[in-house]
């Protein structure tokens, strides 16, 4: 096993009617802004729970973040903080609201300009504004860690940054506010969890034997989930199961000790910030032609992950490799979700553009072990095609 620092100081609140624990979690002078995105947070109701927690407190509301947040959007937020010298933020939403929410955090006390914050990946965050996350859609984990992916429109960057400063102090995980979700997000949800799990887990053996079982439990929870779901979008205990799977998935836990491998994520995030395709299923695109372009490189944790999940005692080891990367890619299909850049009509010269980005953005040398440069980028992104 790998040295490592474990750290994570959110504390989460779980469960039906949790929101009303606000209360005790906020000081009653606290002076805070409530951040969220579209209409649906007032029409399901949860910013009504929210504000009725908040009681007597002061409090602002800054509405319109948008899925990908903008750098363009959240200075507005930034603004409204320092005008009204609010000193506490709560984000209500997914991980588009709990990102930008820590971006804000972060760039309030900031000296100098905030897109610094990115462009210095979170080193040059010194100071934050606490904060606290509500949570309306299980997958990114962003509820109980310190990343952060903003966007900035005026030049298609999508970049993220960390810093523990931006640790939620409370997370709620109240798995009824996800009852209002669009399916279509809810699967999205699956697989972004799914692909954050494997980018921890799909390296090279160090001998994690708990995060290797760990993160083995959280796929198959994954793989269960899936199909149940879609088929009884109402069960409160497959929400809250997705909704801990989700958070578990990338608080930190079966990533501590073992090798990491974002390559996915990274080419992810350049697919959305030119083609603006939800985040999840840039990732059923990326994932299964990783596994089959650094099969080599993986080839023992493919071995173990065929086994361990899926089963797959039978044949030779090439023959096990090729059926566990087709049962990887059937269970993203099975889902809705496709696999192929040709579903969203990206060819040729969309690669192209894409390894342009990559390049721009420094994307030189992903990988466990920094392999995956721009040649290997195309070869994933031809065999995605
Ligand atoms: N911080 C991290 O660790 C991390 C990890 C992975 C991805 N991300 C980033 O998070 C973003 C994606 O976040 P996401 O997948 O949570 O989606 P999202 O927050 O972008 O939300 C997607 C859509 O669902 C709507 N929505 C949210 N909750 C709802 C509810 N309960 N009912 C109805 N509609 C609802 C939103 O308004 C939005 O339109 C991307 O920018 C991605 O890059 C962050």
């Amino acid at each position: 096993m790998q040295n490592f620092e474990f750290y994570n100081p959110t504390r989460v609140l779980f469960g039906k009617g949790m929101i009303a624990k606000l209360d005790e979690q906020l000081s009653p002078e606290t002076r805070v802004l409530i951040l969220y995105g579209g209409a649906s947070a007032e029409r399901s109701g949860t910013l009504g729970e929210v504000r009725a927690a908040l009681g007597s407190r002061t409090f602002k509301e800054f509405g319109g973040i948008e899925a990908n947040p903008t750098y363009e959007t959240l200075m507005k937020a930034v603004a409204m903080v320092r005008e009204e010298k609010l000193d506490f933020l709560l984000a209500v939403g997914g991980g588009s609201v709990m990102d930008g929410t820590k971006f804000v955090a972060a760039a309030v006390p900031f000296e100098g300009e905030p897109w610094d914050i990115l462009t210095s990946k979170g080193e040059a965050v010194k100071k934050a504004l606490p904060l606290g996350t509500v949570v309306t859609l299980p997958a990114t984990g962003s509820e109980m860690n310190c990343l952060s992916v903003i966007s900035r429109q005026s030049t298609g960057d999508k970049l993220l940054f960390s810093n523990p400063l931006v640790y939620p102090r409370f997370s709620v995980l109240d798995p009824m506010r996800t009852m209002s979700l669009p399916m279509k997000q809810v699967i999205n949800g699956v697989v972004d969890s799914f692909v954050h799990v494997m980018e921890q887990y799909m390296t090279h053996p160090v001998d994690g034997m708990a995060q290797d079982r760990f993160s083995e439990g959280l796929l198959s929870s994954l793989i269960e989930i899936g199909p149940r779901i879609m088929a009884t979008p109402d069960d409160y205990d497959l929400r809250s199961n997705l909704m801990w799977v989700a958070t578990l998935a990338l608080n930190g836990l079966i990533g501590a000790g073992v090798p990491h491998d974002w390559t996915t994520h990274m080419i992810g995030h350049e697919i959305t910030a030119k083609y603006h395709i939800d985040h999840a299923r840039t990732l059923a695109v990326v994932f299964p032609a990783l596994l089959k372009v650094c099969r080599e490189a993986k080839r023992a944790k493919l071995l173990q992950y065929a086994e361990r999940v899926w089963g797959l005692k039978d044949g030779t080891e090439d023959e096990r490799i090729d059926a566990v990367i087709r049962k990887t890619e059937g269970f993203f299909e099975n889902l809705g979700v496709p696999t192929r850049l040709s579903a969203y009509e990206i060819g040729a010269d969309g690669i192209n553009d894409l390894l342009g980005q990559l390049k721009d953005h420094d994307m030189t040398h992903l990988g466990e072990h920094g392999e995956v440069t721009l040649d290997v980028s195309r070869k994933i992104l031809e065999t995605a095609a």
